[in-house]
């Protein structure tokens, strides 16, 4: 049956990026996706304003629920500080080991753990695994019914911190209606919209900031 897409991708990074170069596993990936084959990465232009939070947020700690091939895993493990940890959520086992090849080729698997299985599983066992008292930054982009427990999760577990960033992919495209009124409505979050378009498509998504007020 020939190479799944998420091996497709990984070739295609092999191909074209320069291991322990980040910034060509991103180019590689996205030039793929865009002239090759489609993939549910969040690709280019959600990845800048991604860029930008991460930036601001310049996060010791941070969480990604749903890694896929690891392309916003690399996005977001680029910019770290040294000595800070992303700890990246996958539910797929053939996924996990195509995403541990590419965080490696990009050079970063020291500041990458990764932990495969259902996050509602593994979110309680953050704590005592890594010594993680709280998030400064989390970012959802797996099951888009699973956004809204798993927040609450993290919150329950004391896991988010006064001030702890969540951003959230496809809040429009597929959609997340369930967590949008959950932190638009909700009191402890600060919350703001950021337009964009679906991963290399002209279909509007977008990106929901939720600053948790503790
Ligand atoms: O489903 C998406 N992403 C989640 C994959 C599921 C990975 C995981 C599930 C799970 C459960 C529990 N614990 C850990 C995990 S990890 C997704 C889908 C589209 C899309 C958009 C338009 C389409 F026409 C078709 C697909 C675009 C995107 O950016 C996405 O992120
Ligand atoms: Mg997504």
């Amino acid at each position: 049956t020939g190479l799944s897409r998420p091996q497709r991708i990984l070739k295609a990074v092999q191909k074209n990026a320069k291991k322990g170069d980040p910034q060509s596993v991103i180019a590689a990936i996205d030039h793929y996706c865009r002239h090759k084959e489609w993939a549910m990465n969040v690709g280019d232009d959600k990845g800048l304003i991604l860029d930008s939070v991460v930036m601001e947020v310049n996060p010791s700690s941070a969480l990604e629920l749903g890694t896929y091939c690891g392309y916003s895993t690399v996005r977001i493990a680029r910019l770290l500080p040294a000595g800070s940890t992303l700890i990246t959520v996958e539910f797929n086992p053939h996924c996990a080991v195509i995403a541990r090849q590419i965080i490696a080729y990009a050079g970063l698997q020291d500041k990458v753990k990764l932990m495969e299985g259902p996050s509602g599983d593994l979110i309680p066992k953050i704590k005592e695994q890594f010594g993680i008292t709280s998030f400064d930054f989390v970012f959802l982009d797996h099951w888009k019914d699973r956004y809204v427990p798993d927040t609450k999760l993290l919150e329950e577990c004391g896991l988010l911190r006064k001030g702890s960033v969540l951003l959230a992919d496809n809040v429009i495209c597929p959609g997340a209606p369930e967590y949008l009124e959950y932190v638009r409505n909700n009191p402890r979050y600060e919350t703001r919209y950021f337009p964009s378009n679906l991963e290399y498509t002209k279909v509007e998504d977008g990106l929901e900031k939720s600053v948790f007020l503790g």
